[in-house]
């Protein structure tokens, strides 16, 4: 998103196809001196986001706002929707083994992939087999061989002894044939033969039933005295197939996810929207506005606003966030009434928290004002930011709704809003 609004400009080449299309010179002429001189203050990248609560706050001339609104959301949507995809799976998993992400061939186009591939390492995977995008974002890459290389060769011993040979820390894909009589077996024979020349480090099971497979796998490998010798499984997984295989005990130690993840496969699209909440008057006056709508959750919040997320000072959990308007100062208050923004019958009264502003400065008038961290210090916040959510919130199936409230003064001046938008439209329309 950086990256995008700095080198946001039509180009000559832009202006011409514009031009084609039928628009008047003197808005080619204006768009030729549009840069983006706006301010952002958004979310870090890693922060946990849920419904309700502003990733990000523009302020900018109307048409600059306006003509990123599209891209904006594309770069938003697809990547947040990607790293909670990763973060899901990963939240199954458990911090000690490892995720990488297999998916490329599966991606919806090849930027996709790259970015996809970040977002996944953000979500708590540790490796990609795309390269381009270790090569892009630093990121560690991982892989290995495909079920070709051993019909290649038309012999699995001939492959996996060729393979070992050329790769000292050996994974060998095992069910090209039958992973039980054959791949497991010549895996060990040749790890064997070879000895301390090279390091087995494990198998990979792709197809078949992997629970039963790799529990019998792992008496193989046992028996043999490979105790530490890793199987690796892979084959349309999600959170759901790995949280079923383990439950059913799966020896697996590592996982290979590819099309679920990187596609986002049972929710392909994240609905963020953006919205116009506040605009100057001719006196140069912010006047909020407002966007009214029959489903209670799509009616805007009016006003230039702060998100905080309120974290007890006790538990270190957090309590919910909270949407104040932007001069308000909850950090300060004593106690805190959190209450549900439709329901406000259900709250509770905080006390003894921390209120964290969850926006930073990130371009100041058009100039960049923050330093983007390398992508291992982006994981390794969203790691510390989920930590600091209850177990209830984060399971998969069912997980109870966070608070996303606003305060008092937030409420009060979106019911005025309210208000007034609805006294506005019930004045007859004079045709
Ligand atoms: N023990 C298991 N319990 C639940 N699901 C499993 C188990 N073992 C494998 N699966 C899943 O079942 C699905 C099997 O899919 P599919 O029938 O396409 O695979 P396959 O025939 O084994 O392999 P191939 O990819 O070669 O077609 C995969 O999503 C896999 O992850
Ligand atoms: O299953 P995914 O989570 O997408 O993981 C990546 C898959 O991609 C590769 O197979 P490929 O797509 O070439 O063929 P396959 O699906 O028939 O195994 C690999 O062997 C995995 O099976
Ligand atoms: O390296 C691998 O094992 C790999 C890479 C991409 C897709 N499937 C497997």
């Amino acid at each position: 998103m950086i990256n995008y609004l700095q080198a946001f400009h039509f180009s000559e080449s832009d202006l011409d196809y514009l031009e084609e299309l039928g628009y008047r010179t003197d808005y080619i002429d204006f768009l030729r001196t549009v840069y983006f001189t706006g301010s952002v203050r958004a979310m870090k990248e890693g922060e946990v986001a849920f419904g309700d609560a502003p990733i990000l706050r523009i302020e900018a001339p109307l048409i600059e706002a306006q003509l990123i609104e599209t891209a904006l959301l594309n770069i938003v949507n697809y990547q947040t929707l990607i790293a909670t995809k990763a973060s899901r799976i990963k939240q199954v998993v458990g911090g000690e083994q490892p995720v990488s992400e297999l998916g490329t061939r599966r991606a919806h186009e090849f930027d996709a992939a790259l970015w996809g591939t970040r977002a996944t390492y953000i979500g708590g995977f540790s490796s990609t087999s795309n390269v381009r995008a270790g090569k892009r974002f630093d990121l560690p890459t991982s892989g290995t061989h495909a079920h070709s290389y051993v019909q290649a060769y038309q012999n699995e011993y001939i492959a996996f002894h060729r393979y070992a040979k050329s790769h000292s820390n050996c994974v060998s894909l095992v069910d090209t044939y039958d992973t039980i009589k054959s791949g497991v077996p010549t895996a060990i024979k040749v790890a064997k033969e070879l000895g301390n020349n090279i390091n087995f480090e494990g198998i990979r099971i792709d197809s078949g039933d992997l629970a039963y497979l790799s529990k019998e796998a792992r008496k193989l490998l046992d028996q043999a005295g490979f105790f530490d010798t890793k199987i690796y499984a892979s084959n349309d997984l999600d959170e759901y197939t790995i949280m079923n295989l383990r439950a059913q005990g799966a020896k697996i130690d590592a996982w290979g996810v590819g099309t679920k993840a990187i596609t986002a496969f049972d929710q392909p699209a994240l609905g963020s929207v953006y919205k116009l909440v506040s605009i100057e008057d001719e006196n140069g006056q912010l006047r909020d506005t407002i966007k009214l709508s029959a489903s209670p959750e799509k009616v805007t919040t009016p006003g230039l606003k702060k998100v905080f997320r309120i974290i007890n000072n006790h538990t270190k959990k957090a309590e919910g966030d909270y949407i104040a308007l932007a001069n308000e100062q909850p950090e300060k208050e004593g106690k805190l009434h959190m209450f549900h923004p439709v329901h406000t019958h259900i709250g509770k009264f905080v006390t003894h928290f921390t209120a964290k502003d969850l926006h930073e400065n990130i371009i100041d008038r058009g100039t960049l004002a923050y330093e983007c961290p390398h992508v291992q210090e982006i994981q390794s916040y969203a790691e510390e930011q989920l930590n600091l959510l209850w177990e209830e919130y984060k399971r998969s199936l069912n997980p109870a709704e966070y608070p996303v409230n606003l305060s008092q003064a937030c409420w009060d001046n979106k019911m005025k809003n309210i208000e007034k938008a609805k006294k506005h439209s019930q004045k007859p329309v004079p045709l």
